[in-house]
């Protein structure tokens, strides 16, 4: 079994959407190991309204900060500091979605960063979005991934629209375009199985 880690280019890119989409598609477990912000409805309930299959198992946080900013300083809001030991994979036979948040240098306290959450064993899958200026985050974060000895397994863009995007990264980096998603009206369980099924030998090839 896989463990995908699903990152993104920043925050508010589509890493959920595309979190509960490769979830539905593999029927893996979902864990979101920090969450900031959404009391009312986080990352893991938004991938429980979304998803359909009856296998996913839904882990619980190890951090769940109240304040919608970087978890070092919502953290720090909440009177505790994130410890790296502290965050430890859940036990699992099934594949498992690990969902960031924000970037690959959110910083959890003042030393780590997301990324050091990832295992050289995951599936690194990047979720780039369309903004100008996405160019310059998807490759740097992809740097940022092979400083560490990592690597990006996939890309998948999230209605990215401008012309000669998705070509250049692809011809600058290698990494394979896993699936790129266009803007979705109202985003239900519907939308993500089609999503799943257009992803799914993509991501069984990883
Ligand atoms: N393809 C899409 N079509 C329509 N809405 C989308 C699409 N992708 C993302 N969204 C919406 O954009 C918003 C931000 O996306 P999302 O919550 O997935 O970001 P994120 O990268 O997970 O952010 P975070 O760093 O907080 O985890 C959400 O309201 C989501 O439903
Ligand atoms: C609150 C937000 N939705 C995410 N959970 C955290 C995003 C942190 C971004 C920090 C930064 O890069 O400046
Ligand atoms: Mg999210």
């Amino acid at each position: 079994m896989n463990s995908y880690f699903i990152t993104g280019i920043s925050t508010d890119v589509g890493k959920t959407l595309v979190a509960a989409a490769v979830t539905q598609a593999l029927k893996a477990d979902y864990w979101k190991p920090i969450q900031s912000g959404g009391i009312e409805h986080s990352d893991r309930m938004e991938v429980q309204r979304l998803i359909s299959n009856n296998d996913t198992v839904f882990h619980k946080e190890r951090y769940f900060l109240e304040t919608p900013m970087s978890p070092h300083e919502a953290a720090a809001i909440d009177g505790i500091t994130i410890e790296l030991e502290e965050i430890k994979r859940p036990q699992t036979e099934n594949n498992l979605v690990i969902e960031g948040a924000g970037g690959l240098l959110v910083p959890l306290n003042d030393k780590h960063t997301i990324i050091d959450l990832i295992q050289p064993t995951d599936k690194v899958i990047l979720v780039s979005s369309g903004y100008l200026g996405s160019i310059n985050h998807t490759l740097l974060s992809i740097e940022v991934l092979k400083s560490r000895g990592l690597s990006c397994a996939g890309i998948i863009y999230n209605q990215v629209e401008l012309s000669g995007t998705i070509e250049v990264i692809e011809k600058m980096t290698g990494v394979p375009t896993i699936a790129h998603l266009s803007y979705i009206d109202s985003l239900n369980v519907d939308s993500v199985v089609v999503i799943a099924g257009m992803m799914r030998e993509k991501l069984l090839a990883l």
